[in-house]
């Protein structure tokens, strides 16, 4: 059985929920169930707070979590990241009042407050930079500088609209870009059958999410120039038309060009171009 470290609440939750049950995991029904087995995949979930996640995986306790890059930095458990998800994406910044602070060397003897004081402190001594202080917060940090607790926050930015709403500025190079990713204990072995066949479902599911399937009709001596426009991933499958002279091609293409390919194909001769939603692959 394997044993899967997965985030109850917060920004993590709701998208690796959807991911898990578009890779056919079962899913709790009910958020107070805080650990359910799924027999059919011989798969145990276990529902646990973010922060906690890369804790219990690098400490062997289970063999692999969903957590956020930047909780991992910041707890400096013995985890790796082995798959990144490309949801809850997010920017981690210094932050102040206008004018109190250009760059991370300014920031000695100045006080921080943060909920990430791992990532923090590490980023400090890469730049020699030794601060005033670190507060530690669980929530809320923007608030720490109206209430006189720090001079500078490093926190979570992704549109940037709590700093706004507060009159407050970045300060500085971003410290670290984050996203949910996929995390194994250190030096976990990495032909486990078990945990591959885990990350090959999640990674099917990112690429059925990021791709489309395309087909179009084509006259023969097109199909050069649309099978480079559409070259698949292996390569497209090109059959013949029953009217002579004519091949249908199909071929997976990044769905955010789907639009711009098809202007192309258009001017290469296609025609009856048909764009599919993917809803599950391997490759
Ligand atoms: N506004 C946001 N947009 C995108 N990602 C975010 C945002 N806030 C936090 N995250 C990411 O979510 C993870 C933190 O999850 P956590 O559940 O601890 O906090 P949260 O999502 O802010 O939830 P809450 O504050 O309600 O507890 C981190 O990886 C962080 O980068
Ligand atoms: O750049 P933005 O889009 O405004 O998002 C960033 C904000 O979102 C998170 O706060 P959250 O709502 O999770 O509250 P918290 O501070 O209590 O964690 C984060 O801590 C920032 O405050
Ligand atoms: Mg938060």
């Amino acid at each position: 059985m394997l044993r899967i470290a997965v985030p109850n609440k917060g920004s993590l939750s709701g998208p690796a929920a959807a991911m898990l049950h578009e890779a056919g995991y079962r899913q709790r029904t009910d958020a107070k169930e805080l650990v359910i087995l799924d027999d059919a995949n011989e798969v145990q979930f276990f529902f646990l707070r973010p922060r906690d996640i890369a804790v219990y995986v690098g400490s062997g306790k289970l063999d692999i979590g969903i957590t956020g890059r930047d909780l991992l930095l910041d707890s400096a458990a013995a985890a790796e990241e082995v798959l990144q998800l490309g949801f809850a994406r997010s920017t981690f910044h210094f932050a102040g009042t206008p004018g109190t602070a250009g760059a991370v060397q300014d920031l000695d003897g100045v006080t921080i407050a943060t909920s990430y004081p791992g990532v923090v402190e590490k980023h400090l001594a890469e730049h020699g930079v030794h601060a005033g202080g670190i507060v530690r917060l669980h929530g809320a940090v923007e608030t720490a500088l109206e209430l006189g607790v720090a001079q500078v926050i490093a926190d979570v930015v992704e549109t940037g609209t709590t700093l706004a709403n507060l009159g407050l500025q970045i300060i500085g190079e971003p410290i670290m870009e984050s996203e949910g990713i996929v995390i194994r204990p250190a030096g976990a072995d990495t032909t486990d059958e078990r945990a591959q066949r885990f990350l090959r479902r999640l990674q099917s599911v990112l690429v059925a999410r990021s791709y489309v399937l395309m087909d179009y009709d084509i006259r023969m001596e097109g199909v050069e120039a649309a099978v480079a426009l559409t070259p698949g991933l292996e390569s497209p499958t090109v059959s013949p038309l029953h009217k002579k002279g004519w091949a249908a091609v199909r071929a997976m293409v990044p769905a955010d060009q789907a639009q711009s390919i098809m202007d192309e194909l258009v001017t290469v001769g296609a025609r009856a171009i048909l764009v599919t939603r993917i809803h599950a692959c391997r490759i």
